[in-house]
């Protein structure tokens, strides 16, 4: 297969084999990505010690960076790099990122004094720092160059393998996110160690890190295949220039003695091309639509943090299975995986045919609704605990008072986190006396064991020892957190999914990664949102911030609404073509007369943004 720069691929049943590459490597990507963040706040929270609050600011600060760091890959990719080498360069980066983190995780390093606990926190608390940012700069640093590259592999005849491909890249990205968050809890809540046994934060790490290893293996593998676009310069440098020129020129002729322009974007036609303008114009009136997005993901991005402590306090008890806090999120990947294909299938086409043109922004606007009536139930679930109890833990803490004259030895058996084993069984050992108990245990209680005075060889542990209940079970069941995942899932399908083909198709040709690079920052935004409201509203309960983060997205959403009823879809090849084919009609020496016309033409056209991209006819919001 011949591509459109002459480059020669191999093919398999009509696609470019080196996509496979690109795939499996997304595929492990994510995979590292999603399973070292479902574990992060935990880590945080249980190893390092820090408060729920500390743990959500430090979590959000980091998945804020994750997504601010996009821009700057975009930048090095296509004004230096390139997208290969820039892949290749931060995969690197990334993948001594999730190395670091593993080994900030091992807590023998420290522990000195080997009774299981850090002895130096100020170590474990600075490698996981350096870890997570150079795992932002990785990640983010990728991500707009990876799905790009992919799309770069076909052919200009291989337009609906290219959608079918974005398609496959979605599903990958949440088949390696649904495995990774069902895997990691489980690594995590192993007990491992060298001198003393700590929950297993560091193999909920390694294994991540190993799956990085691997992406970057399976990428470089796939070298000889790719097609590698040069770099094309640094676009990011012209659009800010050229906005820039506009604003001075303006200001320069600010004067009622010059003639006003149309649009404020036209002072810069006196230094830059009149196409670049005109693609600068289409990506300024998407990145205004941009403007109140953020809030949608302020509410989502608190799947990972605010919604796994909820899950803390809750029973994860499912009869065959016992769920961990943390694997509750793997209900977003499993609903994308189900909801997708159901969605493009089924709801839509049902929709289209009842009449009713369900356009890109008005899914983006019934996403967002989606969005706060899961934060609506999460406030409801949230009452229901307060009312269950006032104070508990997802973890069993047990601890013993010892009545004896002498040390006494206490293990426990390992508990598999997939099985019930509510019953534990505890190995005593003081000298010549060794002898065992088994407890039944509810899902979050805490409780102490009082080792009587009496206790010799030959007694019978199982009657002597008696226990008392600290903390009462967790009575709210895990399941009632699955309405919440629901709508918040069913929002992101409406929401990211179309945002992100929205914002593909109305993006001009050379800045399809500038406006990647902008929806991205709009998760970022949203990350920090969750930071300043959580701080600056310190509400004293819970479900009250839900409460407060369900209303201002429904605020935003109105808002959303009126402003996309004001946007008309464009097709910017279309507009493209015609700034080219005026072009080439100067080199024919056209008349000055009929060329102004000409472009009056075109910027009324741009300016309607005439929707016949869109389902033929003209089409608001
Ligand atoms: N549904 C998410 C994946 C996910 C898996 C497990 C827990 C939470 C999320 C997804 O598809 N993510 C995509 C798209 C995206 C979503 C949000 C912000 C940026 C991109 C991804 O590329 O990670």
């Amino acid at each position: 297969m011949v591509n459109k720069s002459g480059f020669n691929s191999k093919e398999v049943c009509g696609y470019p084999l080196s996509i496979f590459f690109i795939v499996v490597n997304e595929f492990c990507e994510r995979f590292s990505y999603y399973g070292m963040r479902a574990v992060l706040v935990l880590y945080f929270k249980y190893f390092l010690r820090w408060d729920d609050d500390l743990a959500t600011s430090i979590y959000h600060t980091f998945v804020a960076l994750c997504y601010l760091t996009p821009i700057l890959g975009a930048i090095v990719a296509d004004s230096w790099l390139g997208k290969f080498k820039t892949i290749i360069y931060l995969s690197i980066v990334y993948a001594i990122g999730q190395v670091a983190m593993a080994v900030s995780a091992i807590h023998d390093i420290t522990d000195t004094d080997r009774d299981g606990t850090p002895n130096n926190m100020t170590f474990h608390v600075v490698l996981s720092m350096v870890g997570l940012f150079l795992i932002a700069l990785g990640t983010g640093g990728i991500k707009p160059c990876v799905a790009a590259f992919g799309g770069d592999q076909f052919g200009d005849h291989q337009e609906r393998q290219r959608r079918t491909f974005f398609s496959v890249f979605y599903l990958c990205i949440n088949g390696g996110s649904l495995l990774s968050t069902i895997i990691t809890p489980i690594l995590r809540a192993q007990n491992c160690g060298i001198y003393s046994k700590q929950k297993c934060y560091s193999l909920a790490f390694g294994v991540p890190a190993a799956l990085m290893v691997v992406a970057l293996v399976v990428f470089i593998v796939g070298s000889g295949m790719y097609y590698k676009a040069k770099p094309e310069g640094n676009i990011m440098g012209d659009v800010c220039k050229c906005i820039g020129f506009a604003i001075s020129n303006r200001y320069k002729h600010r004067s009622k003695q010059y003639p006003s322009r149309e649009h404020w974007m036209d002072w810069a036609e006196d230094k830059y091309d009149k196409l670049l303008i005109a693609q600068i114009k289409m990506v300024l009136k998407v990145l205004f639509l941009y403007i109140p997005l953020p809030m949608f993901w302020t509410l989502f991005d608190q799947k990972g943090s605010r919604w796994t402590l909820q899950a803390t306090t809750m029973d994860g008890n499912f009869g065959a299975i016992v769920i961990q806090p943390d694997q509750m999120q793997t209900v977003n990947p499993i609903l994308i995986l189900t909801l997708v294909p159901i969605m493009d299938s089924v709801i839509y086409p049902l929709i289209k045919k009842c009449g009713l043109n369900f356009t890109p922004l008005k899914r983006m606007t019934v996403g967002m609704f989606l969005a706060a009536l899961a934060f609506v139930c999460a406030a409801v679930v949230q009452i229901e605990i307060d009312v269950s109890r006032k104070h508990l833990t997802y973890f069993n803490l047990t601890q013993f008072v010892n009545g004896m004259n002498k040390p006494v030895n206490v293990s426990t058996s390992e508990i598999f986190p997939f099985l019930i084993i509510i019953r534990a069984t505890f190995f005593l050992q003081s000298g010549q006396l060794s002898c065992a108990f088994s407890r039944d245990f509810g899902f979050g209680s805490s409780y102490t064991f009082f080792i009587p005075s009496t206790l010799s060889l030959g007694s019978n542990c199982q009657e002597s020892i008696t226990g008392a209940e600290d903390i009462k079970p967790n009575s709210v069941h895990m399941a009632l957190q699955v309405p919440q995942y629901f709508f918040i899932t069913a929002g992101e399908v409406m929401f990211s999914v179309t945002g992100l083909e929205f914002s593909y198709s109305q993006a001009p040709s050379n800045m399809k990664a500038v406006l990647q690079a902008g929806w991205l920052l709009t998760v970022a935004i949203g990350n920090f949102i969750v930071l300043i409201v959580a701080e600056v509203a310190k509400l004293p309960k819970q479900w009250t911030e839900y409460v407060l983060f369900a209303s201002l997205l429904l605020c935003v959403c109105i808002i959303f609404s009126i402003m996309a009823y004001f946007y008309t879809y464009i097709d910017p090849t279309e507009i493209e073509a015609k700034f080219r084919r005026n072009v080439g009609d100067d080199d024919d020496d056209k008349n000055d007369k009929q060329r102004k016309l000409e472009m009056e033409m075109m910027k009324r056209d741009l300016d309607r943004s005439d929707d016949e991209h869109y389902k033929g006819k003209q089409t608001k919001m």
